[in-house]
């Protein structure tokens, strides 16, 4: 399958480029809100985007062919920066840091003014989109991975932006597929609940799924 890629790359390194990484996307991230609030009038925004083409045309001095793809390291380890809810080097990503516990997954994560839909609320779809990320890590990390084949969410009650707190957990195997449940928590109350099915494609179902099972990490 492609845009899986294997790496051979040092600690010092590894480190050093997730920090270049968090920090590229964290100013990024800064810059996506300062839009969505800015009231700056005609020559403010069109002195904004020239910057910010500047920026753009210093960071197509050297890119990537295409998406970032995954990608494991020589020691175990696993990348998705690109990722929509967990990519380090995603702005658009919250993102999202998952915590594996040994029966469940958990995160806590702040949605601002960018990820709005009713007013002051979240956006269902990225709700849905949290949920997705989370259930199907929560199954990766229990050693039974997928690719999402169902989804279904339902909204109990309005989330309103700020902290929101997901959790989840394995419910049941049955074969290649994974049920698994989970949960968003808005000021101490469950605002959305979700299930998924997660199954195993066939393309992964052998040997691949034994390297997608060893591998840990981020995504
Ligand atoms: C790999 C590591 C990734 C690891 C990734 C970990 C991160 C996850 C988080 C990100 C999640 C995503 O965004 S994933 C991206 C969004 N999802 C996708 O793009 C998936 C697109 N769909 C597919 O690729 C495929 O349709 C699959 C993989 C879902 C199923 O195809 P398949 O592999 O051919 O499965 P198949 O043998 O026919 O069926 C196996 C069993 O599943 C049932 N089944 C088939 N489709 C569905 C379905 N949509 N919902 C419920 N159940 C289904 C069948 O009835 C059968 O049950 P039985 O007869 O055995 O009882």
């Amino acid at each position: 399958m492609s845009g899986y890629i294997q790496e051979d790359i040092a600690p010092e390194e590894l480190a050093q480029r997730s920090e270049l990484a968090s920090s590229i996307a964290g100013s990024v991230r800064e810059l996506i809100e300062a839009t969505v609030r800015t009231e700056v009038g005609a020559s403010d925004i069109a002195e904004a985007r020239r910057l910010i083409e500047a920026a753009t045309e210093i960071l197509r001095k050297d890119q990537l062919p295409g998406a970032y793809g995954i990608r494991f390291n020589s020691d175990g380890s696993k990348r998705s920066w690109g990722n929509a809810v967990l990519g380090r080097r995603n702005p658009i990503a919250p993102p999202v840091v998952l915590h594996h516990e040994p029966d469940h997954t958990w995160t806590e994560v702040e949605l601002g003014p960018a990820y709005e839909g009713p007013a002051g609320l979240v956006h269902g779809g990225v709700l849905a989109l949290i949920l997705d990320q989370l259930l199907g890590s929560t199954a990766e990390f229990q050693g039974v991975p997928g690719m999402t084949g169902t989804l279904n969410v339902r909204y109990r009650r309005a989330t309103p932006l700020g902290q929101i707190r997901g959790e989840a957990r394995v419910d049941r195997v049955e074969g290649v597929k994974t049920f698994v449940r989970g949960t968003i928590t808005s000021a101490g109350e469950v605002s959305a609940e979700a299930e998924g099915i997660f199954i195993l494609p066939k393309w992964a179902r052998g040997e691949v799924s034994d390297v997608l099972r060893k591998s840990v990490g981020e995504g």
